[in-house]
């Protein structure tokens, strides 16, 4: 039995599709392999009766690393001590939506989630940010916890990032693990851009191993840009298990470290407060390549960026601004 503290983790909507795929693998070490783990979820009160039934089958897991669970409609009883919150709740999107058109539906639950971890949280707290309009939705939460560093927050863009590596992957004919480098840049919606021009195949440049400039304009870009839609389409619900999985792989990493064994120098792509790094306004959570030590993140920088990858990464910057200025107009931040 392992004798480290356990892990305080928060997970929010923890009742909906993406708890379901999320809590188990949380507490059966995807998250901090051995290291015990203790789950603080946060719910709605007309869905805690079904959170209820989710811990029942938690306990019938008898996981030997869950460490105990609390669940609660109070943000403030469920964030108390949490050294890791993962933000998932939030009304998601339908047929025929953009996830902007969220953004007055779920911003009052951030700015009142905001309010509570700056209240509650641990001092060392990670806040990761699933639920849509996952960037915007993370610049509320963040501006609504001042007292939490900014660095502390970040927007999930690891979906879009594995969707892509998957993509590039099957394109080559190439297990995913040959693929590195993968970024994700700006917002995560249908205006992000996936750079397969910084992107490696074995030791090559993805762009050349693709071999194909016109497939990745007309057919990657927007394949992985759009994945969402298309599973939208396919399942009649939103991504749920991928999502999950992309929620638990960025955590892991941000809080373990990105890289792996002869392959130290790779990186991630996470959303997080921009320094003004590639002309992106400060302060504005946008996707970034990314490696993560001990905790922190770091944006890799020095890349240069080619007319078509400027182009695209400026159209989505802009779209985050939009959506920042919306949150102020209607008084979120
Ligand atoms: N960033 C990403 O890559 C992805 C983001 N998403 C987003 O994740 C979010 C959740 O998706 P699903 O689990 O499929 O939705 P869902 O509707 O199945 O579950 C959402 C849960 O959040 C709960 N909830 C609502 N308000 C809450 C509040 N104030 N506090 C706590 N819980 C609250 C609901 O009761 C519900 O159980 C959506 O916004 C969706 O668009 C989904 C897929 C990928
Ligand atoms: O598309 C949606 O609304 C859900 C989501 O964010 C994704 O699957 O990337």
């Amino acid at each position: 039995m392992s004798q480290q503290s356990p892990l305080k983790v928060a997970v929010t909507g923890a009742a909906g599709q993406i708890g379901y795929n999320l809590l188990f693998r949380l507490v059966s070490g995807a998250l901090a392999g051995d290291r015990p783990v203790e789950l603080r979820l946060l719910e709605i009160e007309p869905a805690l009766k079904s959170l209820e039934g989710v811990v029942m089958e938690l306990d019938d897991c008898a996981f030997p690393t869950l460490a105990g669970v609390e669940i609660g409609s109070d943000a403030e009883k469920v964030f108390d001590g949490v050294n890791l919150a993962l933000l998932v709740g939030a009304r998601p999107r339908g047929p025929g939506m953009e996830r902007g058109d969220l953004l007055e539906a779920n911003g009052a639950i951030f700015t009142a989630q905001g309010k509570a971890l700056n209240a509650v949280a641990a001092d060392d707290v990670r806040i990761g940010v699933t639920g849509n309009p996952a960037n915007t939705n993370a610049l509320i939460a963040m501006r609504n916890a001042p007292d939490v560093p900014a660095s502390r927050f970040s927007a999930l863009t690891r979906l879009d990032h594995n969707r892509a590596i998957a993509q590039v992957a099957s394109k080559v004919g190439v297990p995913v693990t040959e693929v590195s480098r993968m970024t994700i840049w700006g917002n995560h919606s249908s205006t992000q851009y996936p750079d397969l021009f910084h992107a490696r195949v074995g030791d090559r440049s993805a762009a050349e191993a693709v071999g194909d400039d016109a497939w990745i304009v007309d057919d990657f870009i927007p394949t992985v840009a759009k994945r969402g839609a298309a599973i939208i389409e396919a399942r009649g619900s939103s991504s749920a298990a991928s999502a999950a999985s992309a929620t638990i792989d960025a955590a892991r990493d941000w809080l373990f470290g990105t890289g792996s064994p002869g392959r130290e120098d790779d990186w991630v792509s996470m959303a997080v407060a921009s320094p003004g790094a590639y002309g992106v306004p400060e302060g504005l959570i946008s996707s970034f390549p990314v490696r993560c030590t001990d905790g922190d993140w770091e944006i890799v920088e020095g890349l240069d960026l080619n007319d078509l990858s400027r182009e695209r990464i400026d159209a989505s910057v802009a779209e985050l601004v939009e959506e920042r200025d919306a949150v102020q107009a209607l008084g979120l931040i």
